[in-house]
């Protein structure tokens, strides 16, 4: 264990939006961290945005001993999940919101760690249970939720399928709360708590738009000033992405229902590239 809870040695697989905020928490927290991203751009790409993190960690006072060189000195890049290190403890899978992708590099990843290593999934949405079922040890798997941007958000939803052990969960809470975070503990069902409620919601306000309710800032300011949200769905939508948005959406109409279905206004949107804050438009501009 790391001096803060957290296991010392952590692997992160994808280090895209989320993967790399995950990764910086578990720096912030005193683990070494290996992130898995192929290629050499791909690495870079989220070297840097490791790196920008922890400045902004740093800006707001957050580096508790090391300074920002020698957390950032913890952190390694391997190109495949199959050469993580084999002392990992932990090993946080976060790339794309496909069971294929997710299935390949969590079998990648227990191959090449030992039997305690606990493996989870940042899957929005996906069932923990069926990506256990492809695991020669289902029991030290589970999903470990966390939100968008991983470094303000306070909440890491803990999933938990029928196979998952008990001692692995209660490890996992604690891993949570070290990262200075809370944990919520849900059963594994088609996007847990938050994504079922979450996505509704901004599928509704898709809806809204399409049916010329309102435009895109008159909804969010409904939501933001009528209920306290601290962005309305529109804007929280731009900020998951709508990729993943929509990856999410196909996935839990497919499985609770017709009310998931994607608008087509969602659709139209990620085939012309507005994928929200990353593309700097989505339902809002970001100039
Ligand atoms: C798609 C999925 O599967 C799941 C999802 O993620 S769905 C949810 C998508 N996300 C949303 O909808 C976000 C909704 N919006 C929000 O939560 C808020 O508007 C927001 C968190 C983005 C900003 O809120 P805010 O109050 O202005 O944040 P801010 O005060 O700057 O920061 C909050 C905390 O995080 C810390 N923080 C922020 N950035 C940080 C960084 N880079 N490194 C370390 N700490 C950081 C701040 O220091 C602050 O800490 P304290 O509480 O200890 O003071
Ligand atoms: N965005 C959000 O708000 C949230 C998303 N999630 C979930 O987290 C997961 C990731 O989402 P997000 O971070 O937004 O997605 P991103 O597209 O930002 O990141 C995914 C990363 O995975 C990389 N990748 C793809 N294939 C592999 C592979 N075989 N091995 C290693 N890395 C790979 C991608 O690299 P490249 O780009 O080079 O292909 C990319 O960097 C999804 O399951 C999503 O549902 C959960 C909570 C919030």
């Amino acid at each position: 264990m790391a001096m803060s809870g957290v296991p010392d040695q952590v692997g992160v697989i994808g280090g895209g939006r989320m993967g790399s905020g995950i990764a910086q928490a578990f720096l912030l927290a005193g683990a070494r961290v290996e992130v898995v991203e192929a290629g050499d751009e791909a690495a870079d790409a989220a070297r840097g945005r490791i790196a920008d993190g922890l400045e902004e960690s740093a800006r707001r006072g957050k580096l508790a001993g090391d300074d920002v060189g020698g957390t950032f000195a913890r952190l390694s890049l391997v190109d495949r999940a199959a050469e993580l290190s084999p002392g990992t403890g932990l090993v946080v899978e976060a790339v794309p919101e496909r069971a294929d992708l997710k299935v390949a590099v969590l079998t990648a990843a227990e191959s090449a760690l030992g039997p305690d290593a606990v493996l989870a999934t940042n899957t929005s949405s996906l069932s923990v249970t069926e990506l256990a079922a492809a695991l020669q040890r289902p029991a030290r798997f589970l999903g470990l939720h966390f939100f968008n941007p991983v470094p303000a958000s306070k909440l890491v939803e803990v999933v938990v399928a029928p196979e998952t052990a008990d001692d692995v969960v209660l490890a996992a809470r604690g891993w949570v709360r070290a990262l200075g975070k809370t944990d919520v503990v849900v059963k594994d069902s088609p996007g847990f708590a938050s994504s079922r409620l979450g996505v509704l919601l901004g599928l509704e306000a898709i809806r809204m738009l399409e049916e010329g309710v309102a435009d895109a800032e008159a909804i969010d300011t409904a939501m933001e000033l009528g209920y306290r949200h601290p962005m309305g769905p529109l804007r929280s939508t731009d900020l998951v992405g709508l990729d993943v948005r929509l990856a999410i959406a196909e996935y839990l109409a497919g499985t609770l229902g017709e009310r998931f279905t994607p608008p087509q206004l969602l659709r139209d949107k990620v085939a012309a590239g507005e994928l929200g804050r990353k593309t700097g438009r989505g339902f809002h501009d970001y100039p």
